[in-house]
């Protein structure tokens, strides 16, 4: 079957129509073309700025779909996938576009790790978790690693035992936990580049259609790796009544009671990573180079604007469950972000859903300015 996305024309099988885990086939998931489409713009801007970075490779490229858009846009690529037909077809996809790029059937973390090979921007968009590749990854990386991951569950705690195996760290099944699952990755990629004296900063992160990506950044430094662990900490979080703050620092303890409402169900995730998961001007640079001809340009368009203007604070409020606790209807959103700004609290939505917004105020704060607004 043909799929056109951006400027290319692929095939794919059509078994693997279907979405992820289709049966047979090589794999092709028609609803990541939203992740595909920013990660072209990303390659254009970040292209643009590093004049120099040219080598990207597609470390599991399956059918080819996003070595074949990067070479579009005039990257030098390589891919790789373990899977035989997927290197053949990845290749005959190149060619129906008349497009040059290298695909080798081998291992990514192989290749990452060949001496005569250098990449400056590594893309690693895997089945589930990119932990297998990340050690090799920020090891053998010049400028930009870009990662999926599809395994939410684990990452936000729904599936305590295997985040922690597998994440070294806490997660917590909190009700901001697609966040939750952000900032437990960036907290274990920060981690694993810290090893390589890798510093991490990440340059544009989205969690969309229960997937997280993450861009990036590197810095080679042992100065620059102490850096990104600064950023790691604890969150707690009070389910009962949506208390929450955050400490830096690896040491840190659990709490024993909520300091809002005094409950005793306080839960406490870490580390996770507490810094910006954005930088604004790196991400309105992306959406400008987003172009009409990409299939999901609206969505995102609108997603970049709105992570452009979240506010960095390491987790988000749903607007409805703090109105259902105080037993009240909830406002539009514009009206209560206003109402924040007015108390004098920074405030912005957030592209994790349209009930959910960021702000430094506390609960106790959120509320007495609701209060006084009424
Ligand atoms: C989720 S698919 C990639 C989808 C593709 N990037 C896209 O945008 O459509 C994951 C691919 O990784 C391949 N793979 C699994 N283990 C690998 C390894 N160790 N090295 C390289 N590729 C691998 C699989 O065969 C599969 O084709
Ligand atoms: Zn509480």
């Amino acid at each position: 079957m043909d799929v056109s996305e951006g400027a290319v024309s692929i095939e794919v099988p059509e078994a693997s129509g279907g979405g992820e885990g289709a049966a047979s086939g090589v794999f092709f998931n028609p609803d990541q073309e939203l992740n595909r489409d920013i990660t072209v713009a990303v390659l254009r801007a970040f292209g643009d700025r590093e004049e120099r970075a040219e080598r990207y490779f597609d470390a599991t490229a399956a059918s080819g779909i996003r070595g074949v858009r990067a070479a579009a846009e005039g990257w030098d690529v390589t891919m790789a996938d373990v899977d035989a037909d997927a290197v053949s077809l990845a290749r005959d996809n190149l060619d129906r576009n008349d497009l040059e790029g290298e695909v080798l059937l081998q291992d990514a973390n192989a290749v990452l790790h060949d001496v005569d090979r250098v990449f400056d921007v590594v893309d690693v968009d895997p089945f589930g978790s990119p932990v297998p590749f990340a050690d090799a990854a920020f090891a053998n990386t010049r400028d930009l690693v870009c990662v999926t991951a599809t395994d939410t569950a684990p990452l936000c705690g729904a599936h305590f035992e295997s985040g922690v195996r597998r994440y070294s760290a806490v997660p917590r099944n909190t009700e901001d936990h697609a966040e939750m699952g952000l900032r437990v990755l960036l907290s274990t990629l920060a981690r694993t580049a810290a090893r390589y004296d890798v510093g991490v900063r990440p340059v544009l992160s989205h969690v969309t259609d229960h997937y997280v990506r993450t861009y990036l950044e590197l810095d080679h430094r042992a100065t620059d790796a102490d850096a990104a662990l600064d950023e790691l900490g604890n969150v707690h979080h009070c389910p009962e009544c949506l208390y929450r703050e955050w400490e830096y620092g690896l040491l840190e303890g659990e709490r024993q009671g909520c300091p809002h409402c005094g409950g005793d169900n306080v839960v406490t995730a870490g580390p996770v990573w507490l810094g910006p998961a954005h930088d604004a001007d790196f991400v309105r640079d992306v959406r400008e180079h987003l172009s009409e001809e990409m299939g999901r340009f609206d969505r995102a368009r609108d997603t970049l604007e709105t992570i452009a203007d979240e506010l960095h604070v390491p987790f988000h409020y749903n607007q409805h469950k703090l109105y259902k606790r105080w037993g009240e209807s909830a406002i539009a959103m514009d009206d209560f972000l206003a109402v924040l700004r007015d108390a004098g609290h920074e405030a912005s939505r957030t592209h994790f859903g349209g009930t959910r917004f960021k702000t430094e105020a506390d609960v106790g704060e959120i509320r007495e300015a609701v209060l006084a607004a009424n």
